[in-house]
């Protein structure tokens, strides 16, 4: 398999394959900056090359993880000797109607995993465009699989309310870090000793969701004794109008994500 663009969202699905046992020979990067080449080329042991090239002839998956800003040239670059790949597109934004017509092909599934694929607690979203059978499924199942969960949706616009959710979501989370953070060392605590309530307090609650069949509501409403601390935060959070806000923020980022395929994709 091939993969065009070697940053952050390739380097995490490479690692997962990696740990899981693929072969190291059996994954070829396309990546123009040559810092990015070497630390691929030290940490993975993968070959790296600066440019498209009939190298990627034979490859069976093509794993795109270009920006959505340098989809289009990178296309054109890589379409001459992809023609046979099953392609498997992360970029935020991008229509499978546009890689279509870049590439040629419709065999595309679109993805939208997150950063914690680094460390396999990924999330993405897939959506798959008819002309991808049920074996191209599975290859792009077991690829995914190794950085995290999954979940198919069922229309592509979907993909841009994943990307808002699951995608962006980690920033989300580390700004309450930030934030909570900030909180602790302001009454006294120590940063670290703030940082690590605050990251194990995510990662708890996180779990507890995860685990229980009751909705988060009630696991809040646990939390907060009547005329208790719990309440007196959630309380202010509440008047502020930070649910409301959470939610409009997300509509941001989906929009961004509506924004960026008619910028790019054409
Ligand atoms: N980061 C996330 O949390 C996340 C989550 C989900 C999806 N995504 C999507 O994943 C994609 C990649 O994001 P990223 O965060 O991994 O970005 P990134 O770290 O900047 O990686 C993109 C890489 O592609 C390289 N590149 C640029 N032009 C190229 C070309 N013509 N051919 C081959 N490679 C080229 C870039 O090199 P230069 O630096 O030299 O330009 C860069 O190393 C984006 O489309 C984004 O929407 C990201
Ligand atoms: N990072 C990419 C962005 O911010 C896509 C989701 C997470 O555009």
């Amino acid at each position: 398999m091939a993969f065009i663009g070697g940053g952050n969202m390739a380097s995490a699905i490479i690692g997962g394959l990696i740990a899981n046992g693929l072969p190291a020979s059996q994954i070829t990067v396309v990546e123009p900056f040559e810092a990015a080449r070497d630390a691929l080329k030290a940490k993975f042991g993968i070959d790296a090359l600066p440019t498209a090239s009939a190298a990627l002839a034979g490859q069976d998956l093509v794993v795109w993880a270009v920006k959505p800003q340098t989809f289009k040239d990178a296309a054109a670059a890589a379409a001459p000797h992809t023609a046979q790949a099953l392609h498997l597109s992360v970029a935020a934004g991008i229509t499978t109607d546009s890689i279509a017509q870049w590439l040629g092909t419709g065999r595309i599934v679109r993805a939208m995993p997150n950063t914690p694929a680094l460390v396999g607690k990924g999330m993405t979203g897939l959506f798959a465009r008819p002309e991808v059978d049920a074996e191209g499924q599975a290859l792009i199942e077991r690829v995914i699989g190794t950085t995290g969960q999954l979940v198919w949706v069922d229309g592509e616009a979907k993909l841009d309310a994943v990307t808002a959710l699951s995608g962006s979501g980690p920033a989300y989370v580390f700004l309450f870090l930030e934030a909570m953070t900030q909180a602790g060392v302001d009454m006294g605590l120590t940063a670290p000793q703030a940082y690590q309530l605050a990251v194990a307090t995510f990662q708890g609650a996180s779990e507890l969701a995860a685990r229980s069949d009751e909705p988060a509501s009630v696991l809040r409403e646990r939390v907060t004794s009547k005329g208790g601390t719990t309440y007196a935060a959630i309380t202010h959070m509440q008047q502020a109008g930070l649910p409301q806000t959470f939610i409009a923020a997300l509509r941001k980022a989906e929009a961004r994500a509506q924004e960026l395929a008619q910028e790019f994709g054409r």
